[in-house]
């Protein structure tokens, strides 16, 4: 690839199961030099469905129609974007065991680069894996750029409330994002799949749009206590989660009225967050949200009174927290192409920086 920044776009397909996120970034593979157009691709209920009953399934199972649901998606979802010089495919999380089975990211890279005629960066969990690492969160070695862009100078953390939470600790006077000290990053806790999947089981709802009803509900102390017993909060990063790890913690609510079990998984996904910011090396100056969950005021507000630091959604600084994880993969795929490291000890505990990802060349 030509020395200097090149026009790259991600695509993320992310644990809530709603869409594809498509997003341009210029970047060299260090740092960010501009941001560009966007775009989204939302699954069919039909098609989330498909994709829902493959959860859990590894390759070489019968994945039904999701393989086909995926590739079609992302191919939509990118194909508009004439100015992309290399695609970082991230594919769809179908199973995450990086002790055991390993990870799984649905999504075929060459086909992808077949049809869109560009080169696709994609399985970019699976070598972190395989030395040692848990294979994600990878938006980690981003955030450290989206640092240097924003301009900080003292650390900070940014928090992603997606199906699943994660957070990554910022030093930006590192010299590199895989330097010692850099980051330290891992995933909180559950944060809205199972907030969704109540409002589904309840009252058949996607998600419980702007909160509306965890505002109406109490926090039933009992149950979230049982919640954060839970050995994963104490245990020290590097940590990371599927999607349904936590499903039981459906059962804690099972008695509740639904406004009061919405503002309870509610209140958990906020208090895993709090006992997460505990491992960070030093208190940030500030906590940046992006992913859907900075939407739910509910949420925000917990969290706000929650912490000891000013809690604003990445608006705040400029960046766009819809769609900070697929400009994530635009940007990794870049560093993938340039032989630069996607994750380091700090990031996933990987025994040495690792540069994860394979490259898929259109055929002639
Ligand atoms: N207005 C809103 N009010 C409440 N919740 C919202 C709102 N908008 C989005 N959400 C929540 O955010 C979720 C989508 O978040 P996001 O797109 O960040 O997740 P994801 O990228 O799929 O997940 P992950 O980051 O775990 O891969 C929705 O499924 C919903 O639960
Ligand atoms: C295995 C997997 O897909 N993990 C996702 C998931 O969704 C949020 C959290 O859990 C994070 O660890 C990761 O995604 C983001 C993009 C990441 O790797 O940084």
């Amino acid at each position: 690839m030509a020395k200097g920044p090149v026009w790259a776009l991600g695509a993320m397909s992310g644990t809530s199961l709603d869409g594809v996120d498509a997003a341009l970034v210029l970047t060299d593979g260090v740092a960010i030099s501009e941001f560009g157009a966007t775009g989204y691709r939302a699954y069919s209920d039909a098609e989330r469905a498909t994709l829902k009953a493959a959860l859990g399934r590894w390759p070489g199972e019968d994945l039904g129609a999701a393989s086909d649901v995926v590739q079609r998606a992302h191919a939509e979802a990118l194909a508009p974007f004439d100015r992309a010089e290399i695609i970082g495919f991230h594919g769809q999380t179908l199973a995450h065991e990086p002790r055991g089975r390993g990870t799984h990211q649905l999504g075929d890279g060459a086909a992808l680069a077949d049809t869109l005629m560009r080169p696709v960066v994609w399985d970019f969990r699976s070598a972190d894996v395989a030395l040692g690492g848990e294979g994600a969160p990878l938006a980690p070695f981003f955030h450290f750029a989206c640092a240097l862009w924003i301009g900080a100078t003292r650390p900070l953390a940014f928090l992603n409330l997606g199906g699943v939470g994660n957070l990554t600790w910022v030093d930006p006077r590192a010299a590199a994002p895989e330097a010692d000290g850099a980051l330290v990053a891992f995933d909180t806790g559950p944060a809205n799949a199972p907030i969704n999947d109540l409002v589904a089981q309840r009252r058949g709802l996607s998600h419980d749009k702007d909160g509306a009803l965890a505002a109406q509900g109490k926090v039933e102390d009992g149950a979230l206590e049982l919640f954060l017993d839970d050995v994963y909060f104490r245990k020290m990063p590097p940590k990371s989660l599927d999607r349904d790890d936590f499903s039981l913690m459906l059962d804690l609510v099972r008695e509740l009225s639904d406004a009061d079990a919405a503002a309870t998984m509610t209140a958990m996904a906020a208090a895993a967050v709090m006992l997460g910011m505990e491992h960070c090396p030093e208190p940030p100056a500030r906590l940046l949200v992006t992913g859907g969950g900075r939407r739910n005021p509910v949420m925000m507000r917990m969290l706000a009174a929650g912490l000891d630091c000013p809690v604003d959604p990445v608006e705040a600084v400029g960046l766009d927290g819809d769609m900070l994880e697929a400009q994530a993969f635009a940007y990794l795929a870049v560093r993938v192409a340039r032989g630069l490291p996607t994750s380091a000890p700090g990031t996933t505990g990987v025994a040495t920086p690792v540069s994860g990802g394979q490259i898929s060349r259109p055929a002639d």
